[in-house]
């Protein structure tokens, strides 16, 4: 069986972070482990406190997983200050991990501010050096580029500059478009669109987490990377599809979609 590790915060509602990335791993066919790098309070309304761990005790949980069930990739979610971003790329390159995604989480569905502004300097210095895939969606996109993304073409010369700045694949995340939801992968100095039908669902809380650790078990399972988002792309778009509605905000996906139709009295 694939491994693979996410080193992400809690999100006590279940809908992001950790809970939605080791849902989505095993709902995609591979062992999922966790390296937590921050608790939050949260749920669909709103994050309502945040407690991180020490980066040596972050350092003690990667070392943990690495010296016994090596993982075949790597994702990465929200870290929040620069002395974990440090302790997360000296470990990976310590550990020469392969198949690294990065969802540069900087800002929560609800709206919360999920890493400083010195961090994301980190950010850009430490890991995305070391990233195989980054996963910005449009906001974060434009702050990693430096520039406003109002068209498609924007998205594609977005994509291209952070690609060619941190030499890695760059996948932009169109959910934040009202129209469709048509994603960007610029990869190998070529870009190509995966096109998705927007799906009339207001509860989006954990699309970005979900849609990285889809990307990171295909990419594990030994897909190259335009099947490996293609697959996640599918996953996302089922997920959504299934048209949860629990709690009073942005609530969270259905990764059960496949076990509702095998368990169809108990899921009701
Ligand atoms: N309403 C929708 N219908 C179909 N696909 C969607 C919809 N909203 C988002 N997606 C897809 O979900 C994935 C995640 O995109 P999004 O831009 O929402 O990420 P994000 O902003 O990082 O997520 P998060 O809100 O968890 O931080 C993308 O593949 C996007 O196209
Ligand atoms: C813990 C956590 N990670 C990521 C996100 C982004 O959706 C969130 N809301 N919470």
């Amino acid at each position: 069986m694939r491994k693979v590790l996410t080193i992400a915060g809690s999100d006590s509602s279940g809908g992001a972070g950790i809970q939605a990335d080791i849902k989505t791993m095993i709902m995609n066919g591979v062992y999922a482990m966790s390296a937590v790098t921050a608790l939050t309070a949260q749920n669909t309304t709103g994050v309502t406190g945040i407690m991180e761990v020490t980066p040596e005790f972050l350092a003690q949980e990667i070392d943990a997983v690495f010296t016994d069930i090596r993982p075949d990739a790597v994702k990465i979610g929200m870290v929040s200050s620069s002395g974990l971003i440090r302790t997360i790329a000296e470990k990976l390159r310590f550990y020469e991990a392969e198949n690294i995604v990065v969802d540069p989480v900087m800002v929560a569905t609800s709206g919360a501010r999920l890493i400083s502004d010195e961090a994301i300097d980190t950010l850009k210095k430490e890991l995305l050096p070391i990233a195989t895939v980054l996963t910005p969606n449009i906001p974060e996109a434009e702050v990693l580029a430096d520039m406003k993304i109002t068209t498609k073409e924007d998205m594609v010369t977005a994509a291209q500059k952070i690609s060619e700045a941190y030499g890695c694949a760059v996948l932009c995340k169109g959910g934040h478009n009202l129209n469709d939801a048509n994603d960007l992968l610029y990869y190998d100095g070529c870009s190509e669109w995966f096109n998705g039908k927007r799906i009339d669902n207001p509860n989006t809380h954990g699309t970005g987490c979900t849609l990285s650790s889809a990307i990171a078990s295909n990419l594990a399972k030994g897909y190259d990377m335009k099947e490996a988002v293609r697959r996640a792309k599918a996953y996302i778009s089922d997920a959504l599809a299934a048209m949860l509605n629990l709690g009073k905000g942005s609530g969270p996906m259905n990764h059960a979609f496949d076990l509702c139709g095998r368990f169809k009295e108990s899921c009701v």
